[in-house]
């Protein structure tokens, strides 16, 4: 049996060239056999640079670019690109393969003239300053770049032209270059592309990739992973290459895989910005960690009950039906559910929340004797977070409890007198909603914690892995429910969190809930979904606001960064509401026009309410426009352009959006802004901010942002003004 590898730009041609997957699939399951290779046509082309290159026969159009290295009982066989047959001969002419000297990452080499610079340096000004100040050629050779690009590399003033070279790059090395040019330090890069046990002494670097054991070794470095992979034929293949074969399933970034595959003493912790691939990491992390312990079993949960679905198929694919079986994909209340059903049988019925807000109101009213100062800062909004977000965040909630409860993340102060006062409204919610017969997610979920803290949580739901996506939202008593349902120990709870994108839950520190991340956490930095001109934009959103994660850090946005270029976003005031609508139906139908090559589900409206998701929706729809309004109560359909509250967004992705309604009366919402207590105004706008940034973040291509009237003051501030 030979060894199939195959490059990223292999499986880009396939996915740009659909039909020649099939044909693919016939040329990788030959070469693996390594039998009756005839068919193939395998040719060394004439000039060749490197004597191991050939083409081979995909179709009577296409040849496949490949290398044959190893030895005869250890063969290799490396696949390129696919091309059309002459340019594939003219390519295969000038590559080479080979090891890199100074960290051993494979690497295939084009011979091509590097691109021109647009910028000259002219004299240095602060604006004319290289983009790698201080480095010399020699010190980004030291490291493993090409002295070509280094030469080249230290002359550039402007990241266009940055980016252009690194188009001529190697993966690694591209990639290596725009981190040093973010700001990281040399010690830091080469440590990111060489980690320390592919350095360590003992560990040779391999030079030799005629040598097969060499080979294997240089193929397996993280870095070279980013590009190359050793193709397993098997079910799974034959299933991606006939359908999803997206390169987040074979190709990941050098600090992915170390999250993915590194084990850990105990609980573990990553942040991200929007886009830095968390769910991508989350969905491995679950795989790997099912596959390495055969005993185990696997819980993938998340907030949103939609974006598990997603998940589900996704983990599918990438795990198989064998280990599929051991790893529950499901969103986090769905598991309260399921506990408390499979514990006491179907529960009442679960009440909305403004529903819920009614009847704290009655709640309220039935209890006359609050002073006026209580009456003011006790309001329906006030008190629903409260009970969601500390009294049910108690594991067994009691008046005495909560008299000497810290209320961490809760910025209103309450004196003794008044958190009295306080529980007899909570008794009254209680009875009120018992009368009612319903309950809440959360008295779901606090249920739930405690059969998962006590002997009767069912088998299961007993887990050896927990992985959660998402973490950013869930409340204190989430978090008393995962911690149950894992038993404390290696590998138990990891965490993928973006402070940024909480938009329901509030601040609080899990080291509180017995889960303890101190020392182990590691933040993603690198945006595989937006371009940088989006990412820039989002980014300014949250300049006005002050972002903690969950072990109480401050979250920063340096190092943000995104290698994809694209249009600016485009802002839009109109004067008026009729207008706004107008320019995003015209907005969305030149997308359509513009024959892309994209699904209209490709595309997206984004709403702050309901009721606007809802107008616009017929408004597209009335205009002849294909338009589907995205709500967790209807199935997925992607026949039509997206349109969908900001809410329902989270999670998702987008070639092109248009958020719309972003208005001082929408954002914040000023319904609810002004029912709120004076001291709750700052996490609600703190919210809104986030929400924003969610929004913003969803689109890959582009952004088009507008309102009616005054924009909201959480735009940023160059872009009100237009
Ligand atoms: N290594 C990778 N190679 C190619 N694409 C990737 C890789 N990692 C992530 N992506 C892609 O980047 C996009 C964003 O990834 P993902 O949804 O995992 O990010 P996220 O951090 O969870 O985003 P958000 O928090 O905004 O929902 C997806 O399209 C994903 O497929």
């Amino acid at each position: 049996m030979a060894t199939v590898v195959f490059a990223k730009e292999f499986q880009k041609n396939l996915s740009v060239e659909g039909s020649l997957k099939p044909r693919a699939w016939d040329l990788l399951t030959k070469l693996s056999a390594d039998h009756d290779l005839t068919g193939l046509d395998l040719k060394i082309p004439k000039g060749a640079r490197d004597p191991r290159v050939r083409t081979a026969r995909v179709t009577d159009n296409h040849r496949a670019v490949l290398f044959a290295a190893g030895s005869t009982d250890d063969q290799y066989y490396l696949l390129v690109a696919i091309r059309p047959h002459d340019e594939a001969y003219e390519y295969a002419a000038q590559v080479t393969m080979r090891a890199n000297p100074a960290n051993g990452v494979f690497e295939v080499l084009h011979d091509t003239e590097l691109p021109r610079p647009r910028w000259s340096r002219g004299g240095e000004t602060e604006e004319n300053r290289p983009l790698l100040v201080p480095y010399r050629p020699s010190e980004l050779e030291s490291i493993g770049i090409l002295p070509e690009l280094a030469a080249r590399a230290v002359e550039l003033v402007d990241e266009n032209d940055l980016e252009d070279l690194c188009l001529h790059a190697p993966t690694w090395q591209a990639h290596a270059l725009l981190d040093l040019a973010c700001g990281l330090s040399l010690e830091q890069v080469k440590r990111r592309y060489a980690p320390q046990g592919e350095r360590s002494v003992g560990h040779a670097i391999p030079t030799d990739v005629d040598d097969p054991a060499q080979l294997r070794d240089s193929l397996g470095r993280a870095a070279s992973l980013m590009e190359f992979v050793v193709v397993e034929v098997d079910e799974q293949l034959r299933r991606m290459l006939t359908g999803d074969f997206a390169a987040w399933r074979l190709f990941l970034h050098p600090d992915q895989r170390h999250l993915v595959e590194r084990a850990r003493k105990g609980s573990f912790r990553v942040a991200g910005g929007a886009g830095t691939g968390k769910t991508v990491v989350a969905m491995h992390r679950a795989v790997a960690l099912a596959r390495r312990n055969p005993q185990s079993r696997v819980l993938l949960t998340t907030y949103t009950r939609n974006l598990a679905q997603q998940l589900t198929e996704h983990v599918k694919g990438l795990a198989g039906p064998d280990v599929f079986e051991r790893i529950d994909v499901s969103g986090v209340d769905q598991l309260a559910r399921n506990i408390v059903a499979r514990t006491h049988g179907a529960g009442p019925r679960i009440m909305n929340e403004p529903d819920q807000l009614r009847v704290w109101a009655s709640a309220l009213a039935a209890v006359p004797d609050l002073p006026p100062g209580d009456r003011e800062r006790l309001t329906p909004y006030f008190l629903m977070n409260e009970y969601e977000q500390v009294i049910l965040g108690m594991a067994a909630p009691s008046l005495d409890g909560y008299l000497v409860e810290p209320r961490r993340g809760r910025r209103a102060k309450l004196s003794r007198l008044q958190k009295t006062r306080l529980w007899r409204v909570v008794d009254e919610f209680v009875r009120l909603m018992a009368r009612e017969g319903k309950t809440t997610y959360t008295d779901v979920v606090a249920q739930a914690a405690t059969i998962a803290a006590g002997a009767d949580l069912p088998l299961a739901n007993r887990y050896h892995h927990v992985v959660i996506d998402e973490a950013q939202d869930l409340t204190p008593a989430h978090w008393r429910l995962l911690r149950a349902v894992v038993a404390k120990g290696p590998d138990d709870l990891f965490i993928c969190e973006d402070a940024h994108q909480r938009i329901y839950g509030e601040r609080l520190v899990i080291s509180r809930y017995g889960i303890e991340t101190r020392g182990r956490s590691q933040r993603l930095t690198l945006n595989y979904r937006t371009t940088k001109q989006v990412l820039g934009f989002a980014t300014r959103l949250l300049a006005g606001g002050n972002f903690v994660d969950l072990a109480d850090e401050d979250e920063s946005t340096s190092h943000y960064r995104s290698l994809l270029g694209g249009p600016e976003p485009v802002t839009h005031g109109a004067a008026s509401w009729q207008e706004e609508k107008d320019f995003v139906v015209a907005t969305v139908r030149s997308w359509l026009e513009e024959q892309t090559g994209q699904e209209p589900g490709a595309f997206a409206v984004l709403a702050r309410s309901h009721e606007i998701r809802d107008e616009m929706a017929r408004e597209l729809l009335a205009a002849d426009l294909p338009a589907v309004v995205m709500s967790p109560e209807q199935p997925v359909d992607f026949s039509g352009v997206q349109v969908a509250t900001m809410h329902r967004a989270k999670g998702t992705e987008f070639a092109r959006c248009v958020v719309m309604g972003a208005d001082s009366d929408h954002i914040p919402h000023k319904y609810v802004f002004q029912r709120a207590e004076a001291e709750e105004r700052v996490d609600l706008l703190a919210r809104e901010r986030c929400l924003l940034y969610v929004a913003c973040t969803r689109p890959r291509d582009q952004l088009v942002v507008t309102w009616t009237g005054d924009p909201s003051s959480l735009l940023p501030s160059p872009l009100r003004t237009r």
